[in-house]
């Protein structure tokens, strides 16, 4: 498979380029050329799969070129192995329309886990002969930075910088992050917010005084092959209720995009995807961009759904390139404009594009709370806040009969309740208890520098810290 990019101006990349490289160097984000497609028979045969099996059924046409079949179900069996569920990502019943898809049961507890397993080996795999490491830099707002410093730490040919930004992931996940302490784990808390550090992100990977004396990787979403793993729960899920022969709608609590745009790669695959419902909390810049056209930069809000708490998102790039029909160069001017002023206005056949599939919904904190209410008292599940703003979405969308009854709505769980206690306990009055594969946290020491979000400052201190 060859991979373009969204500004069309960076070299085409196979498989293995494009999963070292992550972001474009013309600041753009790699697509595949084209979609591959399943047939409806070809989807059925898929029924009964193990997730590893389907994995590397699934993503085989992206991966053509640079691993064998049976190489990249090796490292689907071992990506998924250490997942403390035999499904994976098991499906939960709420009610008649309503499931979860539970996608915490990876090392670190949040869906990130299901992508960046399998990154990690495939570093590993694409790394084995390097000259210099890879010097991976990744902004978090919480759950990539754990996940991907799992997949990493003590990696040969591989040193992670991850910045957070300080005061603003929950306690468990700042732990998560700061209590390994593999020497090439680098943790920086950022005076500022997550688009804060996103952007500093973006920007290293165009700074020639960094890139011409390291090779700079992503873990972020930016990087296709952490979207390319997330496709194959959407097959998973819909598999079991029914797909190819019949739809099955679902509701992402989304922040940079990546797991609701995985959802359109699934169905452009011929997944039969009824609709996709992007959840937001007050940072609703995504919903306001899909219901009104506005694409504008609003006031970061810290909330009870810290890992949502995102502005500037990176993969709607991927969906307007999308929806303006692949024009890179109406694109990149596009960005630029967007680059400049904050604020960008969909055309009218980018809206259009875009709700023929997406349906965007908003929740207030007593939404949210609401929702894992309903979640417990109803239908006893504990969920998680953001789960609970994708479930509030999916029950405002089914209230709404935007969906047929006869269609059911999954909402992407996306994190364990235990990440965020102070919300499970407020909502519902209960201690979520962590479960033992995370360690105690507690007892371990924390290790993280601490940096304003200038970026020469944090530029500097990663140039001056990396191995070569
Ligand atoms: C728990 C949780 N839910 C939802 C999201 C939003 O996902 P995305 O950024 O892929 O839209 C994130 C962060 O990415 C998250 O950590
Ligand atoms: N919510 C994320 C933010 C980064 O998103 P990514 O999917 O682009 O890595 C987090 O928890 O870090």
């Amino acid at each position: 498979m060859r991979y373009v990019s969204t500004r069309g101006q960076a070299p085409v990349l196979d498989f293995e380029g494009v999963t070292l490289t992550g972001l474009a160097s013309d600041g753009g984000l790699y697509l595949p050329e084209s979609w591959p497609q399943f047939s409806a028979d070809e989807i059925r045969a898929m029924r009964g799969l193990s997730y590893p099996q389907l994995a590397a059924r699934v993503m085989a046409p992206f991966v053509d070129g640079s691993l064998s079949p049976d190489d990249l179900l090796t490292l689907c069996e071992k990506a998924y192995g250490g997942f403390d569920h035999a499904a994976t990502t098991p499906l939960v019943q709420l009610d008649g329309q309503h499931w979860l898809l539970e996608l915490f049961h990876g090392p670190t507890l949040a869906f990130k886990d299901v992508a960046l397993q399998l990154l990690g080996l495939l570093f590993e795999r694409f790394l084995e002969s390097a000259e210099r490491p890879l010097t991976i830099i990744g902004a978090t707002s919480g759950d990539t930075g754990s996940a991907a410093i799992h997949a990493v730490a003590g990696r040969d040919n591989a040193q992670i910088f991850m910045l957070h930004p300080e005061g603003r992931v929950s306690e468990i996940q700042r732990r998560q992050m700061t209590t390994i302490s593999a020497a090439n784990v680098h943790n920086i808390a950022i005076g500022g917010s997550f688009d804060d550090a996103q952007a500093m992100v973006k920007r290293m990977f165009a700074d020639r005084a960094l890139t011409d004396t390291l090779d700079i990787g992503a873990v972020n979403s930016i990087n296709w092959a952490r979207l390319m793993a997330q496709v194959v729960y959407y097959f998973a899920a819909a598999l079991q209720l029914g797909a190819p022969d019949r739809k099955v709608a679902f509701s992402v609590p989304t922040g940079n995009f990546g797991d609701v745009f995985a959802g359109y790669v699934a169905a452009q695959m011929g997944l039969p995807v009824e609709r996709l419902i992007v959840a937001t909390n007050k940072n609703d810049i995504l919903a306001r961009a899909i219901r009104d056209g506005d694409y504008s930069v609003g006031e970061s809000h810290a909330t009870i759904t810290p890992s949502m708490d995102i502005q500037v998102s990176s993969n709607f790039e991927r969906l307007l390139f999308e929806a303006n029909g692949r024009d890179a160069e109406a694109l990149a001017a596009q960005m630029d404009g967007f680059g400049s002023s904050n604020s960008l206005a969909l055309d009218a056949a980018q809206r259009e594009g875009i709700a023929a599939m997406f349906s965007a919904y908003r929740a207030t904190p007593e939404d949210t709370l609401a929702a894992m209410r309903w979640a417990h008292d109803k239908c006893g599940e504990v969920i998680d806040p953001h789960t609970a703003v994708g479930l509030h979405a999916a029950c405002t969308a089914t209230m709404a009969d935007e969906i047929d009854a006869s269609i059911p709505v999954v909402t992407l769980a996306t994190a364990h309740p235990a990440k965020f206690p102070d919300a499970v306990k407020q909502a519902i009055g209960i201690e979520a208890d962590l479960p033992a594969r995370v360690g105690d946290l507690f007892a371990l020491e924390e290790r993280f520098e601490t940096l304003p979000a200038d970026y020469d400052t944090v530029r500097d201190y990663i140039s001056a810290k990396a191995t070569r």
